[in-house]
């Protein structure tokens, strides 16, 4: 058994507001003995319009927010998860024939690792598939979608398959992590527990949130971990909170506090950590218990 710890905050325009938040939850889960702790999508920040968004955005090697985290998590000597933003440059298709090529930078929606060593794990690093354009929101505007599954990587948890917020609607992407079927490159390595860090709507997290993650626990047969984002951000945007663990059964091993009917975050809410147990045997026995042997020969899942 391992303990992990699932941080909740309110990620506004100030990162170093947010870096606060961040470095308070990272004590706390270390105090309450976790070996990693799961933050939310967007830790950086949540701006109020794409213009914001893309001005506060900061390369990872030379963001404070970024190095605020890597040294908390070497402080505490824990493992930390959490998503932020950074510019990239993307080349877009000549105005006019013969002129030259240009490009407009937009952002990637990232999931770093930080090893209990202060470093960045690279081969950790995902970026976020699939955008999310509903209601006011338009994800497309300002970022750029990532280009590839991250291969699961080891953790004290087990090995992880990250994927953020909105990929939670896509259950090919998970089971392409945790349930791979020939033709993927890690069949011998699956994913043992799954990654959703989200900043979930209200409208949407009310009906949807907390099925699509049972559902993905229960179909991957694996740990499913969503940190959240929780409250109001700005005059415009609120976030539906509840931080889900599932284990592999579907069972919800840890949910934390939520909003009330205008968005605001209930009392204790933002600021929340929770501790589970994850205990890897249960993927096994599940698996082993239940095999799910999908007929990939038939429906391929790329
Ligand atoms: O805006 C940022 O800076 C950070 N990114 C987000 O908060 C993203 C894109 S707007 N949110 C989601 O994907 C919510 C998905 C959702 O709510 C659903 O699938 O129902």
């Amino acid at each position: 058994m391992v303990i992990a710890a699932v941080g909740q905050i309110c990620s506004t325009a100030s990162l170093s507001h947010n870096l606060e938040q961040c470095v308070g939850l990272i004590s706390k889960a270390a105090v309450g003995g976790a070996r990693v702790l799961f933050l939310p999508e967007a830790s950086d920040y949540i701006a109020a319009n794409s213009q914001e968004s893309l001005s506060l955005a900061q390369p990872e090697s030379q963001s404070p927010f970024v190095r605020g985290i890597q040294a908390a998590a070497k402080e505490h000597r824990l493992s930390v998860n959490v998503g932020i933003h950074v510019p990239v440059s993307v080349p877009v298709s000549p105005t006019s024939p013969g002129s030259p090529p240009e490009t407009v930078t937009k952002l990637s929606n990232r999931s770093l690792w930080i090893d209990p060593d202060g470093t960045i794990n690279h081969r950790a690093t995902y970026d976020k598939l699939h955008l999310f354009d509903y209601g006011l929101l338009r994800e497309s505007a300002t970022v750029q979608s990532g280009r590839r599954l991250t291969e699961p990587f080891p953790s004290p948890v087990g090995r992880i398959g990250s994927l953020i917020c909105f990929d939670l609607r896509f259950p090919e992407a998970s089971l392409a992590l945790a349930q791979p079927g020939p033709g993927c490159p890690w069949v011998s390595s699956p994913a043992e527990v799954v990654l959703y860090p989200s900043a979930f709507t209200l409208r949407t997290g009310v009906a949807h949130w907390e099925t699509l993650l049972r559902a993905r626990a229960i179909e991957t047969q694996s740990w499913v971990i969503a940190a959240a984002q929780v409250g109001r951000h700005n005059a415009k945007r609120s976030s539906y909170g509840h931080s889900i663990v599932v284990d592999p059964w579907g069972t919800v091993k840890l949910e934390l506090g939520g909003v009330n009917d205008e968005g605001e975050a209930v009392e204790g809410a933002v600021g929340a950590v929770g501790f589970v147990d994850i205990d890897l045997d249960e993927v096994a026995r599940v698996r082993e218990g239940m095999p799910l042997m999908r007929r990939t020969d038939l429906y391929p899942l790329s």
